[in-house]
Parts: structure tokens; C-alpha cells; sequence
């Protein structure tokens, strides 16, 4: 059976749910296509469950500062609970899904796609879907490590997934996943090791941030191993064990579960891309500054899978609405990355947008820099916080906001002020004459500049 449409983007996650609807609302013929539940990675097995999970460890973490401070008793996470709690929210988000699209008028398949021709698709079992443009909007999949042993590891899905919290958790690489996932497990009671190779935690953010961060770790219990890269997994009689090497000699850690926190992919390999003549370089999508496809005009990308940005949920939303612009009005529209703020959730959460300070360093940019570590500001100690700290960059002679970092209390909502500093080129005189409401995590913002 064949069906023609003038788009079919494939998969359902944000990418995919903003260009249908809005290529759709402008009267075109839209058809999705998802293998899995309807939803994406960010609403069934990234940000929003990882949110809720984070926010059970967030009020024990708080109920446990306050010890002492006037909050009496043993706050701990019931995890089956917590679980189920999650569900709640996740459990009834593929339905939602596929009613929208059908309320728009917009055709949903389930089933692997892959490419059968330039703008044809077959979709497993529900036949070829003929079509004038794709969209690709697969998202990202772990990366493939290569090492032995590899099938035992558990992804971000099935970490959030699991009944009952393994007490001992190894997890290979430290990035987000590990940093985020590490504060919830051992809030839980999990004794968790991080093996990471890099030399410190979230290469993504700033180091000295970074470091006044890994007082939590320590004060959890996370033990955090750099320099340790993990290069296999076995299976024994109790668990299993993740082995590798660290500063030249071997290591073995002993798990319950081990993590796979090491990195994701663009999700290009069931789409036989080869058959509709779109190149891939090196794992990544050849596309073009319209994040179309340079060897097939009639495909485009966005989001994860497109791995232009940062893969943030924030930044499919926006590819998206690229695409869709370009698919309605023609190539016009180029993504725009300026100020694009990033948070791992950890306890208290860290948070950056623009420039680091090598970055501006290595522009050769003239500015100031304040930085601090300042857990004696009201902020923190009115939230029994020991970690609050900061690095802002601004520009010596436009006085715009270059960069900031931060940790601590709020400032997972504090990053936002200042990417809309960043994205609309206020100033930093600008910031500091805006009234905050106070006491707010805002509020302390004056005091960064
Ligand atoms: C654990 C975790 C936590 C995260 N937390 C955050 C956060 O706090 N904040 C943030 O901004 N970002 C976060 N992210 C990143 C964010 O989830 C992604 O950037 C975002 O969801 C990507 O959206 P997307 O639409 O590009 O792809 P996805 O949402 O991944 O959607 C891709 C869809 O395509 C489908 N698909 C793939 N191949 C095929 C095929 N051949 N045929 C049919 N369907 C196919 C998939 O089943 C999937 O549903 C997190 C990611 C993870 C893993
Ligand atoms: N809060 C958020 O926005 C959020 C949260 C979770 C995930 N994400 C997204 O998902 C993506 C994947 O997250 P992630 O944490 O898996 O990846 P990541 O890229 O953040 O970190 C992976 C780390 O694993 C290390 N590593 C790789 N192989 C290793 C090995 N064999 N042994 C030891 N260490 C190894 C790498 O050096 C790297 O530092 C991120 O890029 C991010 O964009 C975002």
C-alpha cells in the first residue's frame, strides 16, 4: 500500500512534534512516523522523568540541610513510589500525542521508517509513505562503546524504568547523565561510582564551576573516579563488574547495574540513508546551513539527529521551527545558537550560557570577569546550601553579557536572565537596574556584574 503526502517527518519526538504541526497548519499533507511510543526521548526518557526523579532527591536533599535548622524526622525516597509517581506523568503522554496529531489532521504510523527512495519512506508494516519533502527527527541513541560486554549496560530508559533501586551503581563516562542520575540514585540510598575518562566531570561546563560543584558529590558519597576509562563489562554470580584502566593500572568496580552514561549518537542507522543518496560524514548528517540535506534537497533535518546544536531539547524546538519556515517560504532561515542555556540537575543544579572563559580568552575578547564562591550570601544560607558560586564574562567595551556559570541554590531559573541578556544583547548595566523581586535567586544578579 501506498500513501503520498507533501512531508513525512520521521519520528515524534519535539523536533518532529514542531515541524508537523506547523508545516501542517499552513494546509500541507503531514505524515509522522515513530517506531516507538509517541513522544521523544525529552517527555518519556529524558528531561521530564529525570525532572520528576530529581524533584523526590530534591525535597529530601532539602529536608536534610534543614536538620537541625528547625525541620525534625527522616525524609528518604520510597523509589517503587517515586516511580510510579513519574509514570503518572510519562504513562499517558503517547496517547495525548496521537490524538493531537489526529485532531490536526496529521497521519501517524507506527513502525521502523527507512529510506526506499529520495522522499520515500517504507514504514515496517504499514507500507511506503511517497513523499515531496523528509524530515529527519530521529534524536540520538547511546553511542556504541565497543567494548566487551557492552549488552549488559543500562541506558538513561532503563534507569528509569527499574522497580527497585540496585544498591551498588557503577556508571561509564560523566557527563549529564552521570552527574544527574549519580544525585538521584544516591539520594535513594544507591552507592554509586562514576568512572569517567576525562580528566573531570561535565566537560561542558566551566572548571572551577565544576569543581566547587564536586563538593555535593563528595558530601553524598559519590565516589568519583577521573582518568578511569571503563573497557568492559562482565557479568558475575552477584552483578556485574566494570573493569578498564585508570592512570595506567587496572581497575575492577563491582555494580549491581552499570550505567551508560557515556555519550549519545545521531539515530541515523535504520534509515538506510543510502538509498535516498543523503551523505553522512563520520556518524553526523551532511546538511547545509538551512539544515538541509547536501547531496538530497528534498530531506532536512532537525534536532538531535540534525547534532548542529547542542543536543538540548530547547534547541530541537528551534530547528524545527528553521525547518519549517524553510519548507513553507523556501530556503531562508538559518538556525541561531547565541545563548543557549544548558542545566545538569544536580543538587544544587549547575548552569551556563554564551561564552566560557577560555572560549573568550581564546578570542582574543577584551572583558571583565567576576567569579566567586559565596555560600554566605542570603541565598544559600536561608536554603542551608554549602555550594553557591559564580563566573560572569563581560564585554570590556559594549558592556554585553558574554558568559555566565553558575552553581547553586535557583540557578537552574537564574541562567535564563541571563541567556535573555545574551540572546537579545541587553547589557550588564541593564541587569543591574532591573528590580528583582527579592528574595529571589534573581535578586543576587547585581552582585555577578
Ligand atoms: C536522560 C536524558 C536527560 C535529558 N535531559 C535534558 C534536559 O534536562 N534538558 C534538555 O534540554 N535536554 C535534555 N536531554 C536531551 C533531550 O532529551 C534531547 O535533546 C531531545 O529530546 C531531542 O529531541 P528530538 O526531537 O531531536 O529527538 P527525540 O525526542 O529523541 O525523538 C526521536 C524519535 O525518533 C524515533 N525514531 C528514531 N529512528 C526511527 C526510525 N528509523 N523510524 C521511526 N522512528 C524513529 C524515536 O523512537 C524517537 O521517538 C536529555 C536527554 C537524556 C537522554
Ligand atoms: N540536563 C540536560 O540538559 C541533559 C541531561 C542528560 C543528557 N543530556 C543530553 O544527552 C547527551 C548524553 O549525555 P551523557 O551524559 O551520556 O553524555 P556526555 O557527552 O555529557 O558525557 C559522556 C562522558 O562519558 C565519557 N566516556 C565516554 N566513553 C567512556 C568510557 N569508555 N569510559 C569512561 N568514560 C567514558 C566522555 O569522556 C564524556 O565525558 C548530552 O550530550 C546532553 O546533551 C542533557
Amino acid at each position: 500500500m501506498s500513501h503520498e503526502y507533501d512531508l513525512v517527518v520521521i519520528g515524534t519526538g519535539t523536533a518532529a512534534m514542531v515541524v508537523s504541526m506547523r508545516v501542517r497548519a499552513a494546509g500541507w499533507r503531514v505524515a509522522v512516523v515513530d517506531s516507538r511510543p509517541f513522544g521523544g526521548t525529552c517527555a518519556l526518557r529524558g528531561c521530564d522523568p529525570k525532572k520528576m526523579l530529581i524533584g523526590g532527591a530534591s525535597a529530601v536533599d532539602h529536608a536534610r540541610r534543614m536538620r537541625g535548622k528547625g525541620v525534625v524526622g527522616e525524609a528518604r525516597i520510597d523509589w517503587g513510589e517515586l516511580i510510579r509517581f513519574k509514570r503518572s506523568l510519562t504513562d499517558p503522554v503517547p496517547t495525548k500525542n496521537e490524538v493531537r496529531y489526529a485532531e490536526k489532521g496529521i497521519e501517524a504510523f507506527k513502525g521502523v521508517a527507512r529510506f526506499v527512495g529520495p522522499a520515500s519512506v517504507e514504514v515496517e508494516g504499514a507500507g511506503r509513505l511517497e513523499a515531496k519533502r523528509v524530515v529527519i527527527a530521529t534524536g540520538a541513541e547511546p553511542a556504541r562503546l565497543g567494548i566487551p560486554g557492552e549488552e549488559h549496560l543500562l541506558d538513561n530508559e532503563g534507569f528509569m524504568a527499574l522497580e527497585r533501586l540496585p544498591p551498588r551503581i557503577a556508571m561509564v563516562g560523566g557527563g549529564y547523565v552521570a552527574a544527574e542520575f549519580s544525585h538521584i540514585a544516591a539520594r535513594a540510598g544507591a552507592q554509586v561510582t562514576i568512572l569517567q575518562h576525562g580528566e573531570r566531570l561535565l566537560k561542558q561546563f566551566d572548571p572551577d564551576i565544576v569543581s566547587w560543584a564536586m563538593a555535593s558529590f563528595r558530601e553524598l558519597g559519590v565516589d568519583v573516579r577521573v582518568g578511569a576509562s571503563v573497557e568492559g563489562v562482565e557479568k558475575t554470580a552477584g552483578g556485574f563488574r566494570a573493569r578498564g584502566v585508570a592512570g595506567g593500572a587496572p581497575f575492577a568496580v563491582e555494580a549491581d547495574a552499570v550505567l551508560h552514561a557515556a555519550g549519545r549518537v545521531p539515530a541515523l542507522g535504520s534509515l538506510d540513508l543510502a538509498a535516498a543518496g543523503v551523505e553522512v560524514e563520520r556518524g553526523r548528517l551532511k546538511l547545509n546551513e538551512f539544515l538541509q540535506s547536501v547531496s538530497n534537497p528534498a530531506v532536512y533535518a532537525a534536532g538531535d539527529a540534525a547534532a548542529v546544536g547542542p543536543p538540548l531539547t530547547p534547541v530541537s524546538s528551534h530547528d524545527a521551527k528553521a525547518v519549517a519556515a524553510n519548507l513553507l517560504q523556501g530556503n531562508h532561515q538559518r538556525p541561531d545558537y547565541r545563548g543557549v542555556p544548558s542545566v545538569a540537575f544536580t543538587l544544587p543544579p549547575i548552569a551556563a550560557v554564551g561564552l566560557s572563559e577560555a572560549e573568550a580568552r581564546a578570542r582574543g575578547l577584551k572583558f571583565r570577569m567576576k567569579s566567586d564562591l559565596v555560600p554566605t550570601w542570603f541565598s544559600a544560607r536561608q536554603a542551608a546550601e554549602k555550594v553557591y558560586g559564580y563566573k560572569v564574562l563581560v564585554d570590556e567595551a559594549t558592556d554585553l553579557v558574554l558568559g555566565a556559570h553558575l552553581v547553586g541554590p535557583h540557578v537552574d531559573e537564574v541562567i535564563n536572565l541571563f541567556a535573555l541578556a545574551i540572546r537579545h544583547g541587553l547589557t550588564a548595566e541593564d541587569l543591574k537596574t532591573t528590580m528583582f523581586a527579592y528574595p529571589t535567586g534573581a535578586s543576587d544578579i547585581g552582585y555577578m556584574l
